[in-house]
């Protein structure tokens, strides 16, 4: 009877998964290593919950933060929770390091544990480091770029933002509480099958995955509707800045991508809980259709993660070069052709699953064909550049460190697109090299030079300088040290996902990749360096007139840290990059002729049930605590009905609150010298004059 009680609350929970209490159980080293994983969490928590109730900051980060609807704010939590998780993911990546690099004398880790290690590695810095930064991107500058005063649907922003972070919880409650998936990020069956796997672990991804998946279908659907809705008047779609560009084509990719995953995962839950066999060797089941349907999504999501990327590299070169974007029109026609061409090449991911040489061919050839319009991109920042004062900056040694160091890794790609030669090297540790070496700089680059560019916006002052270069230095040497390495063991024959090896050819690189990877470790400490000092420093630093690069979209014709309500006045727009042609004809900064009241939606609480409510589903699915799923199911289904009741006043900002906060920024702005103003546009290098100061009549 008890028995049956604690099964009916608990599930299949005991005390035997709570991970902090594997190395009383269980005593060896890489339990102690298991349970310290799980304690580091918990005091991570509960540190963080002392830090705010000491400063009394828990009203503060509700009211200010939790419950907004505010686009900028709600991109600044999606940032946050993208780092904080590439802390773990990054550490993750070290310790496999460390492990491979003794590997040729076991390593320190149990395989089992080792495959929980690049399972949660991959699933985290895909779903929870790369996918939040650029939604938080997207969120931040999107609107300010097109002139909207938020996204279309703000409410359901939150939304989203709530089921990733429902996503996140579950997999950082998988390092407390039981073991997450050994079969990669990518969950392929039979392994992932009941049969091989019967323990929480498939589940914590399939329901992390999934929820985090719906959120960012969402994200997808709202950006579409506001990039064609919310355009400033004169913003035509060929004045767009190409950030929003890639934004807009990004999230068709979220819409079109992410139902396939969540509809695998699915699937793969009806197999898991109720004995179907979709993807079972038995009963007419077929794995080849889990691989069909998960890279019909995993394909297009390499684009969906680069192409945000290619936007912040092509206003980041326009800006600091002083000049117009060379080739916005061959630019957009590219990132169009990528999108499209994304969903016509998945199966080169298992070319060597048996399907016929032509349909190999077929796929190997599409997938090459996208080299050529990612090489239109690569062209066309090189020829903004040429000639222009290329200004130096944070951003842009991240720029440079990508368009070298991502063009070796596209090759090694096109490589990969010979069936022939894929054979060879599928799975190796090649592959490894090719796709680090596509995410860390070309996507990660590309996140840090945009939080770098844009953060003086939200904030009001830049970012240190210094700690950005030693940053920025690290990351190059790191990723070029821990990565390319990998190449060459790869091509030896090493296989990716390998605990350890017995080839001693082998360890000389994994030791330099070892080397590589503790400059990542240096990386991320300088990266929290630079944040303490840029806020002990700011007001050394501050951006006093909005626009501290000298910067060429409408985003920076407002005052830092910018207004809730984003503009003043609505702007028109005339031209493309309406922002750098006004400034260079003296009329950077017009008075307004009538301000009106702005109409802002209010709060909501409707975020914060989606992140406990969903992450309370995940894990009463996982435990198989069915009480708790259907309790969350409930929560969640009434909160939405009862919000569609709420009429909600918003918040009304008068007319003259306004008038008086923009003619003081004016004013201020026009007291100031450009020169002091744009002070990193008055820091040049290699000896080139700095371009003139702007005029500064109105
Ligand atoms: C942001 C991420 C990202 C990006 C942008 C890419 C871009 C490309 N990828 Fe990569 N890829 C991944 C992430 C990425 N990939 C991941 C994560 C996996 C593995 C998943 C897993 O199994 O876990 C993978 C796996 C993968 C495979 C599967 C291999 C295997 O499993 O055996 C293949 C095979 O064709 C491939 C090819 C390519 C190609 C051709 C490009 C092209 O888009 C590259 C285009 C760029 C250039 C070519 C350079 C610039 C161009 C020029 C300078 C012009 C001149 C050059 C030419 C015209 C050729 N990738
Ligand atoms: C910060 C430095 C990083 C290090 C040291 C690192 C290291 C590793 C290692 C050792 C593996 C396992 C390789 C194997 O299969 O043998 C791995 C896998 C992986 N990494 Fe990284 N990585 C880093 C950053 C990143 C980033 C930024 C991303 C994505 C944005 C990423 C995505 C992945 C993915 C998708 C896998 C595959 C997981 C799987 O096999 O299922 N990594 N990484
Ligand atoms: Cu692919």
């Amino acid at each position: 009877m008890t028995h049956d009680l604690t099964t009916a609350v608990f599930g299949r929970l005991t005390l035997q998964s709570l991970d902090f209490l594997k190395m009383v159980f269980h005593p060896s080293l890489n339990n102690v290593i298991a349970s310290g994983a799980a304690l580091a969490v918990l005091a991570g928590g509960a540190v963080l919950v002392a830090v705010l109730t000491y400063f009394g900051l828990w009203k503060k980060l509700w009211s200010d933060w939790l419950i907004s609807v505010d686009h900028k704010r709600i991109g600044v939590m999606y940032i946050v929770l993208a780092l904080v998780m590439l802390l773990r993911g990054a550490l993750e990546g070290v310790v496999m390091r460390a492990q491979q690099a003794d590997g040729l004398h076991g390593g320190f880790l149990s395989a089992d544990h080792f495959a929980q290690l690049f399972s949660t590695h991959g699933t985290i810095m895909i779903f929870f480091v790369a996918m939040p930064f650029l939604t938080g991107l997207i969120n931040i500058v999107v609107p300010l770029q097109i002139g909207a005063r938020d996204v279309s649907f703000p409410m359901l922003n939150s939304v989203s933002l709530g089921l990733t972070v429902a996503g996140a919880m579950l997999v950082m409650i998988s390092l407390v509480i039981g073991d997450f998936s050994t079969g990669g990020w990518t969950a392929y069956p039979p392994y992932t099958e009941p049969n091989f796997q019967p323990g929480s672990g498939p589940d914590y991804w399939l329901w992390s995955v999934a929820i985090a998946g719906v959120g960012s279908t969402l994200t997808g659907i709202n950006f579409i509707v506001t990039i064609y809705k919310e355009r400033a008047p004169g913003m035509t779609f060929f004045r767009m800045p190409m950030f929003t560009w890639t934004a807009l084509c990004t999230s068709i990719l979220l819409v079109f991508a992410m139902p396939p995953l969540t509809v695998a995962g699915l699937m793969l839950a009806a197999d898991r809980y109720f004995g179907f066999h979709f993807f079972t060797n038995a009963l007419g089941g077929n794995m080849m259709n889990f691989a069909n349907i998960l890279w019909l999504f995993g394909h297009p999501e390499v684009y969906i993660l680069i192409l945000p990327a290619f936007g912040v590299y092509s206003e980041i070169t326009a800006t600091f070069s002083g000049k117009r974007l060379y080739g916005y029109g061959s630019l957009v026609v590219a990132t169009m052709s990528i999108a499209v061409l994304s969903f016509t090449v998945w199966l080169h991911h298992f070319f060597t699953m048996g399907q016929d040489a032509d349909v190999n061919a077929a796929f190997g050839i599409a997938t090459m064909l996208i080299g050529i319009p990612t090489g239109v991109k690569v062209y066309d920042w090189m020829a903004t550049m040429y000639r222009g004062r290329l200004r130096f900056s944070v951003p842009v040694v991240y720029a440079l460190a990508f368009m070298v160091l991502f063009v070796l890794g596209g090759l090694s790609g096109i490589i990969l697109a010979n069936p022939s030669i894929d054979f060879q090297v599928h799975n190796t540790l090649f592959l490894v090299a090719h796709f680090h070496n596509m995410l860390i700089p070309g996507l990660l680059f590309g996140m840090f030079a945009g939080y770098n560019y844009w953060f003086p916006k939200l904030f009001g002052f830049r970012l240190n300088e210094k700690w950005g270069y030693i940053a920025a230095g690290c990351w190059i040497t790191g990723f070029t040290l821990a990565f390319m390495p990998l190449y060459v063991v790869g091509l030896m024959g090493m296989t990716r996902r390998t605990v350890a090896y017995t080839n001693p050819a082998f360890q000389p690189w994994f030791a330099i990749a070892m080397v590589g990877a503790l400059f990542v470790v240096a990386a991320l400490g300088a990266m929290i360096m630079q944040v303490y000092v840029s806020i002990r420093d700011r007001e050394q630093t501050r951006d006093i007139g909005g626009d501290p690069w000298d910067a060429r979209t409408l985003e920076w014709a407002s005052p830092s840290p910018i207004p809730a309500y984003n503009f003043a006045v609505v702007p028109t727009i005339n031209a493309r990059e309406a922002f750098a042609v006004a400034k260079a004809a003296g009329a950077g900064y017009p008075e307004a002729e009538a301000y009106g009241d702005i109409h802002l939606p209010g709060n909501t609480y409707m975020g914060v049930i989606m992140a406990v409510f969903g992450t309370a589903l995940g894990f009463g699915l996982v435990w198989y605590m069915w009480w708790l799923a259907l309790l969350s199911v409930a929560v969640i289904a009434v909160a939405v009905i009862a919000r569609g009741f709420v009429e909600d006043p918003g918040v009304i900002i008068p007319a003259a609150q306004v008038e008086a906060e923009h003619k003081a920024w004016l004013e201020q702005v026009r007291k100031t010298p450009a020169i002091t103003r744009a002070q990193e546009g008055a820091k040049t290098n290699y000896g080139v004059a700095a371009p003139e100061p702007m005029e500064l009549t109105a």
